[in-house]
């Protein structure tokens, strides 16, 4: 990982009040997910503005890709292509009067030829989810759709970093889900990623890395375990110690230990328990269940529909934007919908089998999550794909 974004101390306040911010140090790196987590006011939101030039610093500088970010008309075009922002508040963001139209804004500010607009708007609505929108006047649509629609706006720039203030606030918890699975397959594509929130059981299994803040500071930086494993900095930043990290702390003051990781994710607590009982706790009778993962790009809705249904999985878990679409307009139900790996692996050591319906590039982060997860704790569960490219096209 290369550096994108440095951060040398910098401060802002807005007119005469105290600093927002204060001497903030920070180095982002490129394919980074991060999470900065303050309670009301700490900064959070002060500090991204800055971060694509919204706001300039009143002290310090901030650079992208080893340039300080200038604030001419010009330049700060340039750098909100390239890092974009994502509001808290949808309504904030979406300006034209149709789903089309919003998008097409930043790219038409841009220059861009006609033809390449088109091209950049209908794939930024597909990465979202949001094909067939075109349409819809965005002030009809869901909290989570305004979401999308405001997402895919930055996304039809093509920006390396995506910065998104409390991406799932006005959301419910399945609109939620949808929004950090989303982010995850944008980052697995290649984009950094940088939200703010308060919602510590949110950001504790999603980033790679949690900047806690504290009126106007920074701090803790460090992987999610670290930055909130220390329980007097997550009480002066006024949060709560994430449910699973305080569950492995009680284990641990009762003997049982974590082997060296601490957990992020549930399956990681039932790793640390079925190592402690290794032998004695109750597995199925039959085995580990396999998880069976399909491309929902090779096959007609027909035959995949067919295949589910002949193949009576225990669990069926759908991954990404696309293969949501797809399972919805094909009259397939997912069990699960986010943490779909994880889940499954679950399933799988429960003796139930599950199938993963993704598209290309997804097929193999799952084979590779169960295989490193197999080779890591000592267990064979099966994982395979079955849907083949249809030859009849
Ligand atoms: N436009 C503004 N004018 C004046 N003061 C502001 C403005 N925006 C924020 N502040 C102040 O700056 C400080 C930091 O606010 P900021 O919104 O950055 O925090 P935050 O961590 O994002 O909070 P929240 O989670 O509530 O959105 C607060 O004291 C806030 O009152």
């Amino acid at each position: 990982m290369k550096s994108l974004i440095e951060i040398q101390n910098i401060s802002y306040c807005y007119s005469q009040n105290s600093p927002a911010i204060h001497k903030i140090n920070l180095s982002i790196q490129s394919g980074e997910k991060i999470a900065l987590v303050g309670s009301n006011g700490a900064g959070k939101s002060t500090l991204l503005l800055t971060l694509n030039g919204m706001l300039e610093p009143k002290k310090g500088h901030i650079s992208f890709q080893g340039t300080p970010i200038s604030y001419d008309r010009r330049a700060l075009r340039i750098i909100r292509q390239k890092i974009g922002f994502v509001f808290q508040d949808p309504d904030v963001q979406i300006v034209a009067p149709t789903v089309w139209q919003d998008v097409a804004f930043g790219p038409t500010n841009l220059d861009y030829p006609e033809d390449k607009i088109r091209e950049v708007v209908q794939e930024a609505l597909r990465k979202v989810g949001l094909e067939g929108f075109d349409k819809r006047p965005p002030y009809h649509l869901s909290g989570g759709e305004k979401k999308r629609v405001a997402i895919a706006g930055v996304l039809a720039m093509d920006p390396e970093v995506l910065i998104l203030d409390e991406p799932t606030s006005m959301l419910d918890p399945a609109g939620s889900e949808d929004i950090m699975d989303l982010l995850d397959e944008l980052n697995h594509q290649g984009k950094t990623i940088i939200i703010s929130t308060h919602d510590v059981e949110l950001a504790y299994p999603w980033a790679d890395r949690i900047i806690l803040m504290e009126n106007g500071g920074i701090i803790a930086s460090g992987t999610p375990e670290n930055a909130f494993s220390d329980k007097e900095l997550v009480k002066r930043a006024r949060l709560k110690t994430p449910i699973l990290l305080e569950l492995c702390q009680e284990l641990a003051a009762r003997g049982i230990k974590n082997g060296g990781r601490l957990p992020t994710t549930v399956l990681d607590i039932i790793r640390i328990i079925e190592n402690e009982h290794h032998g004695t706790i109750r597995l199925s009778e039959n085995g580990y269940g396999i998880i069976h993962v399909g491309d929902v790009d090779l096959q007609s809705g027909e035959k995949v529909n067919a295949l589910v249904k002949k193949m009576h999985h225990d669990t069926i878990g759908v991954m990404g934007s696309r293969a949501k679409i797809c399972a919805r307009q094909w009259g397939i139900n997912p069990d699960i919908s986010y943490a779909v790996i994880d889940k499954c692996i679950l399933q799988a050591m429960n003796g139930k089998s599950s199938l993963i319906l993704t598209t290309a590039g997804m097929v193999s982060r799952v084979i590779e999550r169960v295989t490193h997860f197999n080779q890591t704790n000592n267990r064979s569960i099966p994982v395979q794909k079955i849907i083949s490219e249809d030859p009849t096209g």
